[in-house]
C-alpha cells in the first residue's frame, strides 16, 4: 500500500507542478454514486421556493443550497448555478426524506468516498514533498466531522439548461454564463463532472481558456490557493470556469458535477514545506525557486475562506 500511495504521489506532482491539474482513474468512486446525487438534486431544484427556503446556505458553516444569482464569481454576467454545498453530514442538515427521498442515503456515501480518497492524495503529496506522510494528513484530521472545526465541503452542482443566444429583445439581453472565473481557496478540490463539457482552465503562464476534457469516470484533481501558497507556486491553482456550450441544443441540456474542496484544520498552520527539488525537471514554465525555503507564509485557513466567502456570495 505504501509503495502505491508513494507513485501516486510522484505521479500527483508531476500532474500538478507541469500542468496544474491531474485526472485520477481506478479512484473506487462508483459512477452510480454520482449519479444517484445527480439526480437528488435535481428533485431539489424542482421542489417549491418556500421549501427550498429551510435550505438555503448557512453563512457561517456555508451548509445548505445556494440557488442561481446567490453566488457569482462574475459580475458582468448572469451565473446559472444550482449548489447544495454539505459541511456537515447530519441527517438534520440534508433535505427530509419525504421532500427528496434518499437525499442523506446518497450524499453520506459519497462525501465519505471523497473524504477517504482526499486522504490518501494528502498522504500522497507528503510522500512527494519529502515529509512524513501523515504531515499534510494530520492538518486535515476533522474534514467533514461535522464539528465546525474544518471547512471541507461537498458541492453538488446543477447547471440549467441556458436559454438560446437570440431570444428575448435585445434591450434585454443578458450574458449568461455558468461559473465565472476563479481559483479555488482550498488545498485542493476534486471535480466529478457528467459528460456535458464546459471546464475550461487557463494553464499556468498562459492567457488562454484551454476546455478540459472530459474522460469517462475521471476525477479531476485542482491545486487549491492554500497548497499553491505552501509550495510557493511550485503546484500553482489553476483560474477555471465554466462556460455556456454553444449551439441551441447543447444550451438546453443540464450539467451536473461534484466537487469535494478539501480545506485544512481551521487551527492547523501547515508547517513550512521544506521541499526537495521536484523529482522531474522543472518545465521552463516554471523558475527555480531557490527562495523555497527561506519564505514560507503561515495562512490561518479559516482566515482566508471567511474573506473569499465576502468577496463571492451576495
Ligand atoms: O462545475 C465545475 O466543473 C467546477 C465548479 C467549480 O469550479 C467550483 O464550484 O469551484
Ligand atoms: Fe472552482
Amino acid at each position: 500500500m505504501k509503495s502505491v500511495v508513494r507513485r501516486i504521489g510522484q505521479q500527483l506532482f508531476t500532474a500538478l507542478s507541469t500542468k496544474g491539474l491531474a485526472m485520477l482513474v481506478n479512484h473506487g468512486v462508483a459512477e452510480e454514486k454520482l449519479k444517484a446525487v445527480y439526480a437528488d438534486l435535481d428533485n431539489f431544484c424542482a421542489l417549491p421556493e418556500g421549501c427550498q427556503a429551510q435550505y438555503l446556505r448557512n453563512p457561517i458553516s456555508n451548509h445548505g443550497y445556494v440557488k442561481p444569482g446567490m453566488e457569482q464569481f462574475d459580475e458582468t454576467k448572469k451565473e446559472l448555478r444550482h449548489s447544495f454545498n454539505i459541511t456537515t453530514l447530519s441527517a438534520a442538515a440534508m433535505p427530509a426524506q419525504e421532500e427528496v427521498p434518499e437525499f442523506t442515503q446518497h450524499a453520506v456515501p459519497l462525501a465519505h468516498d471523497l473524504t477517504n480518497l482526499s486522504r490518501v492524495l494528502l498522504q500522497a503529496l507528503g510522500y512527494a514533498f519529502g515529509l512524513p506522510p501523515s504531515t499534510l494528513l494530520s492538518c486535515h484530521s476533522h474534514m467533514l466531522q461535522s464539528d465546525g472545526c474544518n471547512a471541507s465541503t461537498m458541492r453538488i452542482l446543477y447547471y440549467p439548461p441556458v436559454p438560446p443566444e437570440d431570444e428575448g429583445p435585445c434591450y434585454e439581453h443578458v450574458t449568461y454564463t455558468r461559473c465565472g472565473a476563479h481559483s479555488d481557496r482550498c488545498t485542493f478540490t476534486l471535480v466529478a463532472q457528467d459528460s456535458e463539457g464546459g471546464l475550461e482552465v487557463k494553464l499556468n503562464g498562459s492567457d488562454k481558456w484551454q476546455s478540459v476534457g472530459h474522460l469517462p469516470g475521471a476525477i479531476l484533481v485542482q491545486t487549491g490557493e492554500l497548497l499553491a501558497s505552501w509550495t510557493t507556486n511550485l503546484l500553482p491553482a489553476l483560474m477555471h470556469r465554466v462556460v455556456v456550450p454553444s449551439g441551441t441544443y447543447a444550451r438546453a441540456r443540464g450539467r451536473h458535477c461534484v466537487a469535494f474542496f478539501c480545506h485544512p484544520d481551521n487551527e492547523a498552520i501547515i508547517p513550512p514545506l521544506a521541499l526537495r527539488p521536484a523529482p522531474v525537471p522543472a518545465p521552463p514554465a516554471f523558475t527555480p525557486h531557490t527562495h523555497l525555503t527561506l519564505h514560507h507564509r503561515l495562512l490561518n485557513a479559516a482566515h482566508h475562506i471567511q474573506k473569499r466567502f465576502r468577496e463571492t456570495y451576495a
